[in-house]
């Protein structure tokens, strides 16, 4: 069966267990060397994914249900509510309230949520009459892949750069630089190449392969295509960095353990993309038009997870800053008043999104482009960290494992020298240890790491915006004071 006639209902909303078990799909898998046969089953994949399928789960608690879900009228099914084709600003404030409960059971550590990527498959099918313009199968399979997503509640994964092999050559001249179409055949295209970090990529059941923007500028059309595809496609191998979410020393790991993404390297080793799954091809100046566009509703989304990591920052350097009794200098109250202030312009820039909202050419209400405050949030993300580092300062690094704390020997001497301001030992060991978690650790800096670069290339974003800046009627006043003689010039 091709995607073109997936049926208006799939398997509806995902149940924890059912995106564990559907994880075990044969999918070429490798850590470390070694393939894995299950993510679901291996102790390096399954907190996470078992954290995904708790958060799933809440989908069908009748508690959580109308805001997290909504019913298709047209269907009849039920399906998340990132998924929902946004047409008034009620229906974009439910997907804001919506994504806001997720980032906060996720204390704003999903970068990838299901919803954020759902929201950009939804841009897909926004898109779909200009995808059509260029060849009308690729709008129609744009509507028939958001068809299949949203209707399976399929959880997706997103490849948009190319490896960082040399950066100042171009695939013209060595065609592994990039992902490239090989050829066209009856049944679709075959496509060799790799994909640098695709997030969530082990955890997820398909991959949409797309391009950035700088990507989409380059000279050999072959290298201009989206497609998706199942990870578990024949030829498509996920490579894992290094898992970040297990200590060997026990305790008090509570981030990592749970909210480890893990980002791949994908491998296309000559992979058919079957026609139905092909979106854009050797188009150029579409997919540049195109990544905005798609873009739209997970730029919102990305803000909601944004402000909710801002607020679990300003909580632990607060919790932090009265467990040591310093929470009453001034400098320390200056300093959390500057992260209550990133937290508190997160839900400015939110508000002006909706604002800005504008009907698209298909008829859904997106997002207004606030374009500024995702470089400015990228700016502010390292001193947010960096607000935490300086309050807990050595803290941060020397607290007792859990075998320190065991130990009968040493425990009088942690009660007595390593408590804090009206907290034990072992209650401080663990509030530090999550501090260092967030803002330290492995897991800490690859979670800094991404707010840097994952809005893309921030002197490109920069650049995009002085160039659209209407400084036009300004400008005009300048150059008129300019040319104007001042009154004490004129009596001269
Ligand atoms: C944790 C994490 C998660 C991510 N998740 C995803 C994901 O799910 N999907 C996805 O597609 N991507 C993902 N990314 C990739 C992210 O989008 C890129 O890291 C980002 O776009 C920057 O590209 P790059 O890392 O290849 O850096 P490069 O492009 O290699 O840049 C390296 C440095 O060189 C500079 N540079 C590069 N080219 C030029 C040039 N032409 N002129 C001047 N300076 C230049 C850059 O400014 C930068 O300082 C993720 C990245 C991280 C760290």
């Amino acid at each position: 069966m091709t995607l073109l006639d997936t049926p208006a209902l799939g398997r509806g909303l995902l149940t924890g267990e059912r995106y564990l078990a559907e994880l075990d799909d044969g999918r070429e898998l490798y850590l470390d060397g070694r393939r894995v046969d299950n993510p679901a089953e291996h102790p390096a994949f399954r907190p996470a994914a078992e954290e995904l399928a708790r958060l799933l789960d809440l989908q069908h608690d009748p508690a959580h249900r109308d805001l997290l879900t909504w019913q298709d009228p047209d269907t009849g099914q039920r399906i998340a509510r990132a998924y929902q084709p946004p047409r008034t600003l009620e229906d974009l404030r439910l997907q804001r309230r919506s994504a806001e409960f997720w980032h906060a059971e996720a204390l704003g550590q999903h970068g990838r949520s299901p919803a954020f990527m759902a929201s950009i498959a939804l841009g897909v099918y926004d898109f779909r009459h200009q995808l059509a313009s260029s060849d009308a199968r690729f709008g129609a399979n744009a509507e028939a892949w958001y068809r299949h997503v949203s209707s399976n509640d399929l959880v997706l994964s997103h490849a948009l750069g190319d490896p960082q092999i040399d950066r100042s050559a171009d695939p013209v001249d060595d065609p592994d630089l990039a992902l490239r179409v090989l050829e066209e055949n009856e049944h679709g295209i075959v496509v060799r190449g790799a994909k640098q970090l695709t997030t969530l990529a082990p955890l997820a059941q398909e991959v949409l392969v797309y391009l950035s923007a700088s990507f989409t500028q380059r000279r050999g059309e072959q290298f201009v295509v989206w497609f998706a595809l199942p990870l578990n496609t024949p030829g498509l191998l996920t490579l894992c960095r290094e898992p970040l979410g297990s200590s060997p020393w026990g305790h008090a790991h509570p981030l990592g353990a749970r909210f480890d993404e893990q980002d791949a390297m994908l491998f296309f080793d000559d992979v058919l993309v079957p026609w139905d799954r092909v979106f854009l091809l050797r188009d150029g100046e579409l997919a540049r038009k195109g990544l905005g566009r798609i873009n739209a509703w997970s730029a919102y989304i990305g803000h909601v997870r944004y402000r909710e990591r801002l607020r679990t920052l300003l909580a632990t350097a607060t919790l932090v800053a009265e467990s040591i009794g310093v929470d009453g200098f001034r400098n320390v109250q200056e300093d959390l008043g500057r992260l209550a202030g990133y937290a508190e312009l997160t839900e400015y820039f939110l508000d002006a999104a909706e604002a800005r909202a504008k009907v698209t050419d298909s008829g859904l209400l997106a997002p207004g482009d606030t374009a500024a405050s995702r470089v400015w949030s990228a700016e502010v993300a390292a001193s947010a960290v960096e607000i935490v580092r300086k309050i807990g300062a050595s803290g941060l690094l020397m607290q007792p494992t859990a075998g320190d704390l065991a130990n009968p020997r040493l425990r009088p001497h942690l009660d007595r020298y390593m408590r804090g301001r009206g907290i034990d030992a072992e209650h401080k060991s663990r509030l530090f240890r999550l501090a260092w978690e967030l803002t330290g650790d492995g897991f800490g800096q690859r979670q800094d790491l991404y707010e840097y670069v994952h809005r893309g290339d921030l002197t490109r974003n920069r650049i995009n915006i002085y160039h659209r800046y209407d400084q036009s009627s300004v400008r005009e006043r300048l150059l008129q004071l300019i040319d104007t003689p001042a009154p004490e010039e004129a009596q001269q």
